[in-house]
């Protein structure tokens, strides 16, 4: 971990519940993730670990609970069946990542292009920025996600299992990219059962029926 404990929390969780219909994802979470830090959220199909990403994404409001968050926040979800029949490309993907730095028409400036190219170099997809999304396989979708998380350049960037069902490359490349994103400043959040993820982890959470279990 490149900062020191006494570094302010990027974001913060406090007394979060989650109430799925009389059922609790989460109970009374307590999390502080802090800049530069590469933190894993482990545990069981079940546990929460989704459900706790979204709340700190701010895309699930808690039930009970606080949430603050000292800057932007970069969402990359699992690739998932809806977002493969979107009719847009790759590069279309990414540019997404950059409206939030755009004024009203999100015309693009030459910083968010630049934004964009480095994404899609980073992640080795250039050659596929003209292709629609939709014809790419599992593994060049979660590259593309990632890209455009990255195009956010946020202060906080959030992934849900990132290198689930990737060859090895893929993977290699999305946990050093992790990895250079933590060196940098940025607050890491990784939910993973990939134990080359998880040894590479500044800090582990471990979830358990919707607790932090250590
Ligand atoms: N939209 C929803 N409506 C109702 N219940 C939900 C919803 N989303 C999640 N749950 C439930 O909340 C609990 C936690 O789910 P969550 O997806 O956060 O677990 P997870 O740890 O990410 O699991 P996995 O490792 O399988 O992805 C589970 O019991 C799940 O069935």
């Amino acid at each position: 971990m490149s900062q020191t404990r006494d570094t302010a929390p990027a974001a913060s969780l406090r007394g979060v519940t989650v109430d799925f219909a009389g059922r609790d994802a989460l109970r009374g979470i307590d999390l502080d993730v802090l800049p530069g830090c590469l933190t894993v959220l482990a545990g069981p199909n079940g546990a929460g670990k989704t459900t706790l990403l979204e709340v700190l994404a701010g895309t699930r409001p808690p039930t009970e609970g606080t949430r603050s968050v000292t800057g932007a926040v970069a969402l990359v979800p699992q690739r998932t069946a809806e977002t493969d029949r979107l009719p847009v490309t790759v590069r279309d993907v990414v540019t997404v990542g950059v409206w939030g730095r755009l004024g009203r028409w999100r015309r693009l400036d030459a910083a968010a292009r630049t934004a964009i190219d480095d994404a899609l170099e980073r992640l080795q997809i250039q050659d596929l920025a003209r292709l629609p999304f939709a014809t790419l396989s599992g593994g060049q979708r979660q590259r593309t996600l990632l890209a455009q998380g990255l195009a956010r350049a946020a202060a906080v960037l959030l992934l849900d299992e990132p290198t689930t069902g990737l060859d090895s490359d893929s993977a290699q490349r999305i946990r050093q990219i992790m990895r250079a994103e933590a060196e940098s400043g940025v607050a890491v959040v990784c939910v993973s059962h990939d134990p080359e993820v998880l040894s590479s982890a500044d800090r582990t959470v471990h979830l358990a029926d919707g607790a932090i279990a250590r």
